[in-house]
């Protein structure tokens, strides 16, 4: 990770976000620019109209001639007629800011987003990678925007800046040395506190999502029930507010520093105003120059000197949002690795699924999850899979679905290694149920559509699947039948039991009509004892020619399927029927004693 950015390398992100705002709107951003422009030299037309004026004043009452009164009033009417162009030009700054900030917005944010889809799941879990996009998505969505206002406003500055020096120029170069001299000190400042800043909200991250974290669990409805009745409220409110007040102090300390300075460089720059003024006031005196001069020079020092704090004062500003953004670019160019299968098929058809040797450690797991695991599974058969918790069998199906490619050793399908399977191939060949499946707040027929986007919102083939995950009875009898809102998110929404959600999954998992090979991790843990001896009874006649790997710990269940491996500590430690697998008398006898016991 780049820890730190020069200014120089931050210039190319200003570039970048003037890209991406141009890509977001042309026509806004070009007209923009041109308001920019206009309202860059508008400044010093109006310095210069205001010399003309006074001139005109003094020469008027000079000479009481009317066609001398008459060009001062002209010269009034042109300065009120530039003071209106000025506003509008500025209104319409403002305009297109506006839309463009709601555009510039939902763009980055969809980047980010589109980004977040194709990360792996071993990415995801990766707690930096994970800062990073929270990182990017709290603050990147405002600042490309802000980073290109500021850029239109330094040049709208820079522009407005030199037209006044030409002015100022022609009194005395020293004047336009000291106009910038004396604004430098504040623009080292700001650059080197908008750095600081930058650390400490990169630093932050961690905290910042722990934050939201509590949030969520202090907030939410479907955690409510338990922080409620274990009264973990005030404790999760302690840790955030504590949380905050760590953040609070460190920024405060930041904002501190920040204020005394700027106050007491701001001094530094008013007394060189009046020195200057001091100056101009004694030329003036001595006749060296006219009145109208005078007037002249001092709004052109005036102003010079605002629009010179503001161009550096926004320079720091922009420093800040090209640190910010170069976050967001961080994140949008992370390394994902590249898809190397593009296979839809494999030189053996119907050969089914071989795991040869497989091990398998998590990134950062100092224990290996999986060891040397080897196992066929023939269509048409029924493999379960039993074992302690974290013994391994999720962890076998995360590779089966190609969550994880194996650290050694290899997974095939009809002959040949997942690896080279095209992964949409293959995903759409598998159905599956994870045991923490996704409690989705849309409606009944949605919520099984989901299990096959092509036919999402295909009828007859949500009640088809509907009916072998038995989750059709129910639906039907919900008000809306399968239009009825689930979950509680949303307006009119129906909640459902824990069964009755996972029977949704299970549907879900049968949505996927064409997947020849379904995994069910603990589908009917839920279930009551009917409909889980329903399910298993149906499962032969529902599967086929799939393959079907389920895990539980139910043993009255996992008698049935074709083929039992038992794992232990990432290892397959028996394997067999249930009858071959009692006869053994081994690990699964001695468990399926210990639960048949239970029911005597
Ligand atoms: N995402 C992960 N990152 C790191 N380690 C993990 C991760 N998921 C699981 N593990 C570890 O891998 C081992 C196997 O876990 P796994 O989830 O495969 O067990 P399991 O047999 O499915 O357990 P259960 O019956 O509780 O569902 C455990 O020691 C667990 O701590």
């Amino acid at each position: 990770m780049r820890s730190f950015q020069s200014p120089v390398s931050l210039l190319g992100y200003g570039w970048r976000a003037v890209g991406l705002v141009w890509r977001t709107h042309r026509w806004l951003t070009l007209i923009l620019a041109v308001l920019t422009v206009i309202s860059g030299l508008l400044p010093a037309a109006i310095a210069y109209t205001g010399k003309l004026i006074v001139d005109g004043v003094v020469l008027a009452a000079q000479t009481g001639e009317a066609v001398d009164r008459h060009w001062a009033l002209r010269y009034v009417a042109l300065e009120a007629g530039i003071l209106v162009v000025q506003s509008a030009t500025q209104q319409g700054m403002q305009t297109c800011q506006s839309l463009l900030r709601v555009l510039l917005g939902q763009q980055v944010n969809v980047l980010i987003l589109e980004k977040a889809l194709t990360l792996e799941l071993a990415q995801f879990e990766d707690s930096e990678i994970y800062d990073q996009m929270t990182r990017a998505r709290q603050e990147a969505s405002s600042r490309p925007i802000s980073l290109v206002t500021g850029s239109f406003a330094l040049a709208k500055h820079l522009l407005a800046l030199l037209t006044l020096g030409g002015l100022l120029l022609a009194f005395s170069p020293w004047a336009v040395g000291i106009l910038f001299l004396a604004a430098l000190p504040s623009f080292i400042a700001e650059t080197r506190f908008a750095g600081e800043a930058f650390r400490i909200f990169r630093r932050r991250a961690p905290e910042t999502r722990q934050q939201v974290y509590l949030e969520t669990l202090i907030a939410r409805e479907d955690f409510a029930r338990e922080v409620k009745l274990y009264q973990l409220g005030p404790l999760f409110l302690d840790r955030y507010r504590e949380i905050f007040q760590r953040l609070y102090q460190e920024g405060r300390d930041l904002t501190l520093r920040r204020g005394s300075w700027n106050f007491g460089l701001g001094a530094l720059g008013t007394l060189t105003f009046y020195g200057a003024y001091a100056w101009i006031v004694l030329e003036t005196v001595a006749g060296r120059i006219t009145l109208g001069d005078m007037t002249l020079y001092l709004t052109v020092f005036r102003q010079g000197q605002t629009t010179l704090s503001t161009l550096l004062g926004s320079l720091g500003g922009l420093y800040e949002d090209a640190l910010y953004l170069s976050n967001l670019y961080e994140f949008l160019e992370l390394r994902i690795p590249p898809c190397l299968g593009g296979a839809d098929h494999g030189p053996i058809p119907g050969d089914g699924i071989r795991f040869e040797g497989v091990s398998f450690r998590y990134p950062g797991s100092s224990k290996p999850a999986l060891q040397n695991i080897t196992l066929h599974i023939r269509p048409g058969e029924k493999l379960a899979l039993v074992g302690k918790n974290g013994s391994g069998k999720t962890t076998l199906i995360n590779l089966l679905v190609r969550m994880y490619p194996p650290d050694s050793g290899r997974i095939t399908l009809d002959g040949l290694d997942l690896q080279k399977w095209d992964l949409e191939v293959l995903h759409r060949r598998i159905g599956v149920i994870f045991q923490n499946f996704v409690r989705y707040q849309f409606t009944a027929g949605e919520n099984i559509g989901l299990g096959d986007v092509q036919h999402l919102q295909e009828r007859p083939r949500w009640f088809l699947a509907a009916e072998k995950g038995m989750a059709r009875p129910f639906i039907e009898e919900l008000p809306q039948g399968f239009d009825a809102q689930l979950g509680k998110w949303f307006r009119d929404g129906e909640e459902l039991s824990g069964g009755q959600w996972q029977k949704i999954a299970l549907s879900r998992a049968f949505m996927r009509s064409q997947a020849d090979i379904l995994v069910l991790d603990e589908p009917t843990a839920a279930m009551d004892a009917e409909a889980e001896y329903e399910i298993f009874e149906r499962l032969h006649a529902l599967t086929q020619d799939q393959i079907a790997i389920l895990i539980s710990h139910r043993f009255s269940t996992v008698r049935m399927a074709d083929q039992i491996a038992v794992m232990e500590e990432g290892r397959i430690v028996e394997q067999g029927s249930h009858a071959e697998l009692l006869a053994l008398g081994g690990r699964y006898a001695h468990l399926f004693s210990l639960q048949a016991a239970g029911y005597q």
